[in-house]
């Protein structure tokens, strides 16, 4: 038996799912399990299982189109599937298409643990070739291209732009960017040139001697010798100073950089990885951005999609975050209901993937039960919200604000408070959980934290 990953084990039988984790601990296994097979990819990627045994047949999502999944993003990954007695057509076409194994049921426990075995002995650990970009998660056909390109430019030594809007990953792109190329011993590191103020920015890239302007008490190594052999990441590039554009193209040019208050160059080998949530070519015009700068920097352009642009990743990311942020003390939340999900799904995400983290965080930190209710999730929705909401951000805001005046009004009688809604008693409950409301909290003396409206 190999001592590396969990063994993750997906069926929507939970006795099934009992039995199997009972029978696999019981000889050494660590076990992960699922009924939701649109939870395994989240969990592949959180928990690195070494093998996935499946069932075949599921309602959510079948094993086989299961098995798809996982083959895309991990070809490694050896799956077991696991077939009802007589569907051996099915397992003969599964086992063609490069399923591991598949066990028939009821599950021998011997045939169990010698398959288990050998697919253990298959596994190595996350094939390296794709290590260079596992911090990003997708399921995206428009990011799984841009990723392709990304690879075969890292290999080239040319100066890549990634553009985008605030919160799509650009800064993940880059540091994948580096991870792929040969520079991957050397280091990365990254600056917001938008950040600081001139002399400082130049200070912090090309360093300075003791003495060049008050306040120089030591000498100091600008970030382009630290990076020396690795890649520098301009983050807001846009917001450079202008004047300091003319030093960064000379540097570029010359391959040297000039210390503040040295007369010595030193040669530089760094590979520059920028970014952008700016139109380039527009501040180009508005004649805050240097062209010639933009053509030395722009050789290659990468676009992030908004996250709305890869909608399909919503979901997946969305359970990939929250098993990051339950891990440790909130570990007892263990996903979103359909509706929280569906909530998440639609909605507009100005903020992109960073807003989904915070929206994420916020439920995870909140719920006072496993599952998080699409209440929260429109209430976290409500509070990140920068731009115009959806129709269905906003009638969920509305839903919310109103039950919580009713509540108000009746002093948290929930019977009144149906009556006046003009719902029955069990729709106005479900109103309640679906909105995570307690009418308890609006008696007079009650908690002393009542919900605001928003
Ligand atoms: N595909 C992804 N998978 C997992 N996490 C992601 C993904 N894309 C972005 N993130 C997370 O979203 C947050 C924002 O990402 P990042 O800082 O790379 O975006 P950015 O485009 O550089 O943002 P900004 O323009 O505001 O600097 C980070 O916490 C990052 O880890």
């Amino acid at each position: 038996m190999s001592l590396n990953g969990p063994i993750l084990l997906v069926d929507d039988d939970p006795s099934l799912l009992k039995l199997l984790t009972m029978r696999l601990n019981a000889s050494g296994y660590e076990v992960i399990s699922t009924e939701h097979p649109t939870e395994v990819m989240g969990l592949i990627e959180s928990r690195h299982p070494q093998v996935v045994i499946s069932d075949l047949k599921m309602d959510e999502m079948d094993g086989l189109t299961l098995f798809g999944h996982i083959q895309k993003r991990h070809p490694t990954l050896p799956v077991i599937l696991l077939t009802a007695h007589g569907s051996i057509p099915e397992a003969v076409s599964a086992t063609q298409q490069g399923v591991f194994s598949f066990l028939t049921k009821p599950i021998d426990k011997n045939a169990l643990l010698e398959t288990l075995e050998k697919a253990c002995s298959h596994y190595s650990t996350p094939d390296a070739s794709e290590t260079w970009r596992a911090a990003i998660i997708t399921q995206s056909p428009l990011m799984e291209t841009l990723l392709e390109q990304a690879k075969r430019v890292a290999e080239a030594d040319v100066s890549i732009l990634v553009s985008g809007a605030s919160g799509t990953g650009k800064e993940l792109m880059a540091q994948a960017i580096h991870l792929a190329s040969p520079r991957n011993k050397k280091p990365f590191i990254a600056i917001n040139c938008g950040a600081l103020p001139e002399q400082l920015l130049e200070s912090e890239l090309f360093g300075h001697v003791k003495g060049a302007f008050t306040g120089a008490v030591t000498h100091h190594e600008g970030l382009f010798q630290a990076a020396h052999g690795g890649t520098l990441f301009l983050d807001e590039i846009g917001d450079m100073p202008y004047p300091l554009q003319v030093k960064l193209l000379r540097a570029l040019q010359e391959r040297q950089i000039r210390p503040l208050g040295s007369t010595k160059a030193v040669d530089i080998d760094v590979r520059i990885v920028s970014a952008t949530h700016r139109n380039l070519k527009a501040a180009i015009e508005a004649k805050e951005f240097r062209e010639d700068l933009f053509y030395r920097l722009n050789v290659v352009n990468l676009r992030l999609p908004s996250l709305r642009e890869r909608a399909e990743d919503i979901p997946l990311l969305a359970r990939y975050l929250l098993q990051r942020a339950a891990s440790g003390h909130r570990s007892y939340v263990k996903g979103f209901s359909p509706d929280a999900l569906a909530l998440l799904s639609c909605a507009s995400w100005p903020g992109n993937v960073r807003q989904l983290v915070n929206v994420v965080e916020q439920c995870v930190a909140l719920t006072s039960t496993p599952m998080i209710t699409e209440g929260l999730v429109s209430q976290a929705l409500a509070e990140q919200a920068e731009s115009f909401p959806s129709f269905i951000e906003a009638r969920n805001q509305f839903e919310r604000n109103y039950l919580i005046k009713v509540l108000k009004l009746t002093e948290g009688s929930a019977s009144q408070a149906a009556k006046i809604a003009q719902r029955n008693r069990t729709d106005f409950y479900k109103l309640l959980a679906r909105h995570n409301l307690e009418p308890a909290d609006f008696k007079p003396g009650g908690s002393q934290h009542q919900p605001l409206p928003d």
